[in-house]
């Protein structure tokens, strides 16, 4: 993997929580972290063994701490790095003088968010699959986004990213065998190429129809859309059981989209609620009426309160039947009161179950879009590959679909992505 960061710099940060605390993780890593750990802490423990050790400032040799120090030595430590850990006493002033001593010598400076894990990254440490797991892990607040967050973080799309890799080069190398010996015709091996190349392009075909990471990270949009007075609003509070959005017999309150997160068992979702979808001469509640479209077309479900004639196209509506305290004129559609609470559990048990097939299961594997984006492209390589009898061709397609492969991994051309990612994390990551 190409160097990404220039590492002459030994970073240092506190990885461990905000302070005050018990205990605080300072962590230093690069070339000069043993150094500096001598200065401070005296001589260092074997790699991979806590010790005690009165830290004094190198500076003025008075005392900071005392506290255990850890050692591992680069190049299989975390970051591939030397690395220092310090777990010292977790208050405010012990931390600053404890880094104030170590970027106070040569060569040390503080780190900056996530860079850690990017010289993690940059060493091959891990891949770029488990860079973004590990910041969806970071991230996570419900349980099923901890489980899906741990399989990617834990390496499992890096695997199965390897393996196909292996094939990919395995097939390439064939076709190259193809190329050569164009003019002897042996029509068997062609055939056995294509077939084994197909085999691979279904695998990946599997993962790429799979659920998908972005809604379980995100919460499930949920757009609550209909008529002014409908009843949007109660609803949305009645579900979030707050009042999240004003109610006013007054057709026309709400004229903003108004995101609510919730948490159903597990589950994330985002509640939506928008203006009432009417002609309307107000410019400020057209902007909103039309911002309402958009939602309703492009949220994940819609549940619709308005007539099911007038139901926008969407592949997952729930038709209800507000207000249905004041009597149910029209059949259609689930019956439901924010006054009364009828018909809430049925919605919600609808949520969950249409939910649950949006997102990946326990810790089953899923992409993000981009790594989508880039496993559809050579998937799509493949398929093609498979139908073509010139080996030329057969090995230019397979070479595109090992560059997908390799631009979800991070091996190729992902410069661009780092400092996004790596903007989500927090400092000492
Ligand atoms: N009886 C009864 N009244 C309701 C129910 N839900 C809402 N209302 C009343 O209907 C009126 C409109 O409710 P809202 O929740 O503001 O309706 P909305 O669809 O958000 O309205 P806009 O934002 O103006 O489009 C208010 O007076 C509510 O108290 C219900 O389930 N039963
Ligand atoms: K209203
Ligand atoms: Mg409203």
């Amino acid at each position: 993997m190409a160097a990404l960061v220039t590492a002459n710099d030994t970073i240092v940060a506190l990885s461990s929580g905000r302070p005050p605390a018990a205990i605080a993780v300072v962590r230093t890593s690069g070339p000069q972290a043993f150094a500096a750990a001598e200065r401070i802490a005296g001589e260092l423990p074997a790699a991979r063994t806590a010790v005690l050790r009165r830290l004094a400032d190198p500076a003025n040799g008075s005392l900071i701490d005392q506290a255990l120090i850890v050692r591992f030595d680069g190049p299989n430590s975390s970051t591939g790095e030397d690395i220092v850990e310090y777990q010292c006493h977790g208050g405010r002033a012990t931390i600053d003088a404890l880094i104030n001593a170590l970027i106070g010598e040569a060569g040390m400076r503080l780190a900056e968010p996530g860079e850690f894990t990017r010289r993690a990254l940059a060493n091959g440490r891990i891949d770029l699959t488990e860079a973004e797991g590990l910041a969806d892990l970071l991230a996570a607040e419900t349980e099923l986004q901890r489980r899906s967050a741990m399989a990617r973080a834990g390496g499992a799309l890096r695997a199965r990213l390897d393996d196909w890799r292996e094939r990919l080069l395995a097939l390439a190398a064939r076709a190259e065998v193809a190329i050569d010996y164009a003019d002897e015709e042996d029509g068997a091996e062609d055939v056995e190429l294509r077939s084994a190349i197909r085999m691979l392009a279904d695998d990946m075909a599997l993962l790429v129809e799979a659920p998908r990471v972005e809604p379980l990270r995100d919460g499930i949009r949920v757009a609550v859309a209909g008529p002014p007075n409908a009843g949007k609003s109660s609803l949305v509070n009645a579900l979030a059981q707050s009042e999240k959005a004003i109610v006013t017999p007054i057709a026309g309150t709400t004229r903003d989209v108004i995101e609510v997160p919730i948490a159903i068992a597990g589950t994330p979702f985002v509640l939506v609620d928008t203006a009432g979808l009417r002609e309307s001469a107000d410019v400020v509640e057209n902007i909103g009426i039309g911002r309402a479209r958009q939602e309703a077309e492009g949220s994940d479900m819609l549940i619709w309160l308005g007539s099911s004639h007038d139901a926008p196209n969407h592949r997952e509506l729930i038709q209800v039947v507000a207000k249905s305290d004041l009597g149910v004129s029209e059949a259609l559609g689930l019956p439901v009161s924010a006054i009364t609470g009828q018909g809430l559990d049925q919605l919600t048990v609808e949520l969950l179950r249409r939910a649950s097939a949006m997102l990946p299961r326990g810790d089953e594997l899923a992409l993000d879009r981009r790594q989508h984006d880039l496993l559809s492209e050579a998937q799509a390589a493949l398929c093609r590959a498979g139908e073509l009898d010139d080996a030329v061709l057969i090995a230019e397609e397979l070479r595109v679909a090992r560059l997908a492969i390799d631009r979800i991994s991070g091996r190729a051309g992902v410069e661009d992505l780092l400092d996004t990612l790596f903007g989500r994390f927090c400092l000492g990551k």
